[in-house]
């Protein structure tokens, strides 16, 4: 999880959202961020200044694992969709290789979970990430924290390898920005 000695700087694309701007879903049924999966996370992203955004899940009783308390998994999921939409911000397509995740604070139920992210470096078609997620608000303390590392991938990785009708039914989603992100595409 150590970029390499040749890695460089992230640059972040002329045409990311501006500082402040919320990202939107990706893709309407991403059990992260989706505004359609009703037990999903919908977590909502915002860019931020460089290749940096912040992001907000509030825990549900449906994503409880322990009684009154957030799933690991879930929380990995919200750190995995968080570091994920980093790449929007680089208009580069890429997927989840590697993630490294610390729980250091149990997260109740009802608990919002306030999310900082960041690419820390590039070296070819590997893009180093990390995150913490604060509770008691943005400021508060360290529940969780993860570092990524993300694998550039061709639009085809999804082709090849997803289901054809919900492939089919987000190429022909009429809205184009929704429609490239569904796979983080430039459009
Ligand atoms: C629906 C729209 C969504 C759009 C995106 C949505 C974002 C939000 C969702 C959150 C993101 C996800 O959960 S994405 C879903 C979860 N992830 C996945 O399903 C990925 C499954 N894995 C794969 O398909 C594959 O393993 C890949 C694509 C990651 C890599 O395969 P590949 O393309 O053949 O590349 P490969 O040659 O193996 O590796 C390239 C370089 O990366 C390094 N590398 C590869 N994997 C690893 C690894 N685990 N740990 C360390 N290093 C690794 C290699 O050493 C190599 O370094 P070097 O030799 O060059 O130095």
């Amino acid at each position: 999880m150590t970029p390499p000695d040749d890695a460089t700087a992230p640059v972040r694309h002329p045409d990311a959202p501006a500082p402040g701007e919320l990202l939107g879903a990706h893709y309407a049924h991403c059990f992260g961020c989706g505004d359609a999966q009703p037990h999903g996370l919908m977590l909502q992203a915002r860019a931020a200044e460089g290749v940096a955004i912040t992001a907000e899940f509030t825990v549900k009783p449906e994503h409880q694992g322990a009684p009154g308390l957030a799933h690991g998994g879930v929380l990995a999921t919200a750190l995995d969709e968080t570091l994920g939409s980093l790449n929007w911000l680089l208009r580069v397509i890429a997927v989840t290789g590697r993630l490294e995740t610390d729980f250091v604070r149990p997260v109740p139920v009802d608990t919002v979970l306030h999310l900082e992210a960041e690419v820390t470096a590039v070296a070819g078609r590997k893009i180093y990430s990390t995150a913490v997620g604060r509770i008691g608000g943005p400021d508060g303390e360290i529940a969780v924290r993860a570092d990524g590392l993300f694998i550039e991938v061709k639009v085809d990785h999804f082709i090849d390898n997803g289901r054809p009708e919900e492939i089919q039914a987000a190429m022909s989603d009429p809205d184009q920005v929704r429609r490239a992100r569904a796979f983080e595409v430039n459009p």
